[in-house]
């Protein structure tokens, strides 16, 4: 089915080939040299030993070459699972802290983007993302790259990482910021820790949409907010199982955010670390839904509306979903 896809991380992104190659390239790195030995190495006992592991593959990016080729590579799996359109969620800062200027890295992602919409029709935008983890100063460094150096393909400003800890009101500056430049909001929130840092979100950061937002189903006032106000949670049902945020499929909070009538997409967040990929995660939130084909294009056609592509843009995409879904029941 034609989709498009909101919540999908740059680097976690990296197929298992890449990552290898990257690490061979690296050997001082912890990362395993055999794709095979990768998918222990991507076992999360919990929330923070992701991050960790995350933060070791981002080490092997270490030259502008890495990141147009890391960039090229997502966006054609992306394509090659009839992505149409993805908000990709890049980390500008964890490549300039490694030495990468800047304009080098915009001008790597960019040339990335340019090149894989001529070859595969693939239409990729960005949303610069702090790495909560790195504090202020970085959240400082990325609002400048984003304001300051605004790359042709970025649309919004996010905030990742770890959340216990790390306060989503405090980026309020950032964020404003961000907003004034006309970029849209659309923090993590309510994934590793509890639906107060949802209202945080929504408040101090005033997310247009959150990034996973799954514990606001412990908030019933604050779901009915969302619902109102048509605040969409980007909803990631594998990840949310491998990082031990949840216990297990059956325990997922999506049929409680859905009853409660919260918009939602869904989305594969960091599809090779966590043994999946798009098609995958609508399967799932199917089974999960009780859905049947009409059901799961509806759940395509959200996403579509959910996103910052053009108006225009957002018609054909809806329209592709709708011929693809009577080829589909006939
Ligand atoms: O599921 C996720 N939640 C939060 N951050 C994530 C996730 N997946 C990848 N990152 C990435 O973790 C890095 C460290 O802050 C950031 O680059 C963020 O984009």
């Amino acid at each position: 089915m034609p989709k498009a896809e909101l919540h999908v991380h740059h680097v976690g992104s990296a197929a298992p080939h890449t990552v290898a190659a990257l690490a061979a390239r690296h050997p001082d790195s912890p990362v395993p040299k055999d794709p095979q030995a990768l998918a222990e190495y991507f076992t999360f006992r919990d929330f923070a030993h992701f991050i960790e592991v995350y933060i070791s593959v981002v080490d092997l990016i270490r030259d502008p070459e890495d990141v147009r080729l890391l960039t090229y590579e997502v966006g054609r799996d992306l394509a090659d699972r009839n992505v149409r359109y993805a908000e990709l969620t890049v980390t500008p800062v964890t490549s300039t802290r490694r030495g990468i200027a800047p304009e080098a890295f915009l001008e790597a992602i960019e040339d990335a983007r340019v090149t894989i919409e001529r070859d595969r029709g693939l239409v990729l935008r960005w949303c610069f993302d702090i790495p909560g983890e790195l504090g202020l100063p970085a959240a400082e460094e990325t609002a400048r790259m984003a304001c300051e150096l605004r790359p042709e393909g970025l649309v919004s400003f996010g905030l990742g990482g770890p959340e216990i800890g790390v306060g989503r009101a405090q980026f309020k500056p950032f964020f404003d910021r961000a907003i004034a430049e006309g970029l849209h909001s659309v923090p993590h929130a309510g994934e590793s820790s509890d639906a107060t840092s949802v209202r945080e979100a929504v408040e101090a950061l005033r997310a247009e949409r959150i990034g996973h937002g799954i514990r606001v189903v412990d908030d019933p006032a604050l779901m009915e907010e969302l619902a109102e106000r048509g605040i969409p949670l980007e909803i990631c049902p594998t990840s949310n199982v491998a990082t031990r945020s949840v216990p297990s499929f059956a325990g997922h909070p999506l049929p409680t955010i859905a009853a409660a009538g919260v918009p939602f997409s869904i989305n594969s967040d960091d599809p090779p670390m966590f043994g999946t990929d798009i098609d995958r995660e609508y399967l799932i939130a199917g089974e999960l839904l009780g859905l049947d084909e009409a059901g799961l294009a509806e759940l395509a056609r959200s996403a579509v509306r959910q996103s910052f592509l053009d108006p225009a843009g957002r018609t054909r995409l809806v329209a592709e979903i709708d011929a693809h879904l009577a080829g589909w029941i006939r």
